[in-house]
């Protein structure tokens, strides 16, 4: 059943207009964002994904082309309704934007005073959010006496203070090291499945969105390259802008497979990460050789491909591709380059 979708984009395009020149930012974007989505916008530096998120909020007003939110397009609203649309759509940033010289709650009441919201509400909300994301301790400190993760969740906690339905990330994780990356993409999931907020994140590292999304764009020169469940487009990448971010450059062989029985065999998600060709081998103790191989874990299923030679004896060639069906492994015979 299709969910709802919270953010739908229709043929929107933004161009920038210099003085000299026209920088077309982004042409004929369509996305459906549904209720629930964990939704990644990856892409180059210089694709079009930040000004694709700020488009969704209208920070950046699109050239050409529709946002609707909630059912409602944001062109139509007047200053009051965008207003209140705005923060129904929390926003979290890579420099994590938190205002220096107030403290961590401070800072997450900081929007509720906007709102017209008085204090003693506003810090129970503060209160209840710093316990959300783990820094109940850290309420009088300052931005400046917080490590990178602490500061962006901080940040998290501010944009939903005012119970967003959405929360846009713009590059939340690219300052952090690994590690604290990791455990704010833990929280953002979190968030996704207790509160059910829809998480939206620009990000130009794959894994961020092998880590958490279930749904992926591909932006590629202002444009969408290809969109869908993470787990089809990561075992079928269909354009070269996917391929490449999935393989990327020089995992790609350029060797010609002109032997007979070349098989790829393709790992989508949907077998774990058995050795499988080890134990196709014990069974019928024959060798293969293996040509080309990149696959990849994610959450214990295993992704990607692997170009195998099967042996010259048709029937136990034969057995062997039976053996790859029967654990639900796309085969398919090759020849020319596989990469
Ligand atoms: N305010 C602006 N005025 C003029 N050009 C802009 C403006 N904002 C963005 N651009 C241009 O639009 C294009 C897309 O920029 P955008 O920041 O959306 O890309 P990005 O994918 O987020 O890249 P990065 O990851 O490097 O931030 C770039 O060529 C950029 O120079």
């Amino acid at each position: 059943m299709e969910r709802k979708p919270i953010i739908e984009i229709r043929s929107l395009s933004k161009t920038f207009r210099g003085k000299n020149a026209e920088v077309h930012a982004l042409q004929d974007i369509n996305l459906k964002i549904e209720q629930g989505d964990i939704f990644g916008i990856i892409g180059m530096s210089g694709a079009g994904k930040s000004t694709l998120v700020r488009c969704m909020n209208m920070l950046e007003i699109p050239t050409e082309g529709t946002v609707l939110f909630d059912g409602m397009d944001l062109s139509k609203l007047n200053r009051k309704q965008l207003r209140e649309a705005r923060r129904s759509m929390g926003m979290i940033f890579q420099q994590f934007n938190l205002l220096m010289q107030r403290t961590a709650e401070a800072n997450i009441c900081f929007p509720l005073e906007i709102a017209g919201v008085d204090k003693a509400t506003a810090k129970k909300r503060a209160k209840e959010l710093l316990e959300l994301v783990g820094l109940s301790d850290k309420a009088k400190s300052y931005p400046s006496q917080l490590s990178g993760g602490q500061k962006q969740r901080i940040a998290i906690a501010r944009a939903l203070a005012t119970n967003p339905k959405v929360l846009l990330c713009d590059e939340a994780t690219s300052a952090l090291d690994p590690n604290t990356t990791s455990s704010i993409l833990a929280l953002l999931k979190d968030i996704n499945r207790r509160l059910g907020i829809t998480i939206v994140i620009i990000t130009h590292e794959m894994r961020v969105i092998e880590e958490i999304c279930n749904r992926v764009a591909i932006i590629s020169e202002s444009k969408i390259a290809e969109c869908g469940d993470v787990t089809e487009i990561f075992s079928h990448p269909k354009t070269p802008a996917a391929q490449h971010l999935v393989f990327p450059e020089g995992k790609h062989t350029t060797e010609t497979f002109t032997g007979k029985h070349a098989i790829r065999i393709v790992f989508n998600g949907s077998s774990s990460f058995e050795p499988v060709i080890a134990n196709m081998v014990l069974e019928y103790k024959s060798p293969v050789n293996i040509l080309f191989a990149d696959t990849k874990n994610m959450d214990g299923k295993a992704f990607g491909q692997i170009v195998i030679q099967l042996p010259e004896d048709e029937s136990l060639a034969d057995k062997m591709q039976r053996y790859l069906h029967m654990r639900g492994l796309t085969v398919e015979e090759v020849s020319g380059n596989v990469g």
